[in-house]
């Protein structure tokens, strides 16, 4: 590098370049603009090599050396029919999950896997689901927001049905040459329950569920198999800034084109709107993500303040779930019926509250169920005898026919609203506070960074509920 940035470079990184280049890809200096080095807050990222101009292509991935349904079902007998791709992905890491620091044992991707990170300590997935009762993270788990720790089981079920899909295809299958030459090792572990398995097995869907990228490969746009893990690219890290990278094959894919059969590279273009620094990292952006979803899923959040908030550079958004759902519990069977009219017309959950565009404002999913939560009286516990007819004002403002049920309807459902934001800015206070009392554990590197990570969950809860507050008292109408 040049000038700018610079951190120390990833240990495996010469070696995934010289694999690459036996796959056809030129990695020489003069044709690689890009390197892998340490970032400061985020493992190791992508840092620019020298002046790169906006829009430039930056480096092309052969199709040999990307790790999807195409180029890994060939090693596994029946992978299509048996497996998705997040579990074949998952289960080829597993098997050739590199020891400590030594290299990856696979003869196919070996250099590849090895660039891998080697482990999720601190991802919140692996506080609930591994079995190492020892893990620090675990101490977090009782100070997060309840909504978060509610998608967090809900990654777990997605793991563990993973995972026992991906046992009963190994003891089902009779594998050949190279795999049949590690499965023999892991079928004797997985007869004796040895906890190790599923530690292994985690590590490699945690590293597949972050780092998976869109690839078409099916004839479906949305076939869920149309993924990649992309050696070099799954180095980069996420911004919200519109500074970033782009896949070239991402706008080609979206074109209703028919499914190609040849296998394409996977082509990166640097950030369109600015020439990137010799030494800038350069990012790649994961998504309009909430910050719930990017703790959840990647185990960091994007760094916010009320500013950040109110300039709309992150979307400050909270999820009243947990809330909500416990209105309607506690309403008996007319709270039964009610939940099942929502899950019918598809308004059941997903309930949140967001503070852009200002002014702060709950979902109109979120108003469609309290509108149906004040249709009865508050007093009524059992539906209605006529109920189809009950329900022919709230059905009124679904079709478009009328913007409210009545005025009083619109008082009540904003009054619960805002006893709720009250709750939850009371029980973010006092997450807080608790929070701040936690002592940073010094031996583990990343214990403060993660704290800051919940505290941030927590005041962006704090402030979208509060500010939510502030838009009905003023009488925003939404
Ligand atoms: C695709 S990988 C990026 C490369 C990764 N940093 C590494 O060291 O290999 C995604 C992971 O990087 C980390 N990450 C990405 N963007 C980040 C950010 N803006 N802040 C902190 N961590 C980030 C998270 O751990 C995430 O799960």
């Amino acid at each position: 590098m040049d000038l700018g940035y610079s951190g120390q470079p990833h240990p495996h990184w010469q070696n995934l370049l010289a694999w690459l280049n036996t796959h056809g890809m030129d990695t020489s200096p003069e044709a690689m603009p890009v390197q892998a080095l340490a970032s400061p807050s985020a493992g190791y990222g992508l840092f620019a090599r020298r002046c790169i101009d906006p829009a430039a292509p930056l480096f092309s991935t052969p199709p040999s050396a990307l790790l999807n349904v195409a180029t890994l079902s060939p090693f596994y007998p029946e992978a299509r029919q048996s497996l998705t791709a997040m579990q074949l992905l998952s289960l080829h890491l597993f098997l050739y999950r590199p020891l400590g620091s030594r290299e990856s044992t696979d003869p196919t991707f070996g250099p590849y896997i090895s660039t891998l990170p080697r482990e999720f300590d601190s991802h919140p997935l692996t506080w609930l689901c591994s079995g190492r009762e020892d893990n620090p993270g675990s101490a977090f788990l009782s100070s997060l927001p309840p909504s978060v720790l509610y998608s967090l089981r809900k990654l777990v079920d997605r793991f563990n049905t993973d995972w026992r899909t991906v046992q009963r295809y190994i003891q089902d299958h009779d594998f050949a040459h190279p795999i049949s030459e590690v499965i023999g090792a892991v079928e004797k572990s997985l007869r004796s329950y040895l906890p190790a398995c599923r530690e292994d097995f985690l590590w490699a869907w945690l590293n597949v569920n972050t780092r998976c990228l869109y690839y078409r490969l099916e004839r479906s746009q949305s076939d869920k198999n149309n993924v990649t893990l992309c050696p070099i690219l799954d180095f980069a890290n996420h911004t919200t800034s519109s500074h970033h990278m782009s896949p070239q094959a991402a706008n080609a894919d979206r074109a209703a084109a028919p499914p190609r059969t040849d296998p394409r590279e996977f082509t990166v273009l640097s950030p369109s709107d600015t020439t990137t620094k010799p030494g800038d990292e350069v990012y790649l952006t994961y998504g309009a993500h909430s910050n719930k979803t990017l703790f959840v899923e990647y185990g960091f959040v994007n760094e916010i303040s009320n500013e950040i908030l109110l300039r709309g550079d992150v979307h400050g958004e909270s999820d009243v779930d947990d809330s909500i759902g416990c209105l309607f519990k506690a309403r008996g069977k007319l709270g039964t019926w009610l939940q099942e009219v929502l899950t019918r017309e598809g308004y059941w959950g997903d309930w949140t509250l967001h503070l852009q565009p200002l002014p702060a404002h709950p979902s109109y999913r979120l108003i469609t169920a309290l509108r149906l939560y004040h249709l009865f009286p508050a007093s009524a516990e059992e539906v209605p005898l006529d109920a189809d007819r009950a329900l022919l004002p709230w059905k009124a403002t679904l079709l478009g026919r009328a913007d409210r049920i009545s005025q009083e309807n619109e008082e009540a459902w904003k009054d619960t609203l805002l006893q709720i934001c009250s709750k939850l800015a009371e029980d973010a206070t006092t997450a807080i506070a608790s929070l701040d009392a936690v002592s940073a554990n010094r031996e583990i590197a990343w214990f403060s960074w993660m704290k800051k990570n919940i505290r941030m969950l927590w005041e962006e809860e704090l402030f979208v509920t509060r500010m939510v507050a502030q838009s009905i008292l003023g009488g925003e109408e939404f």
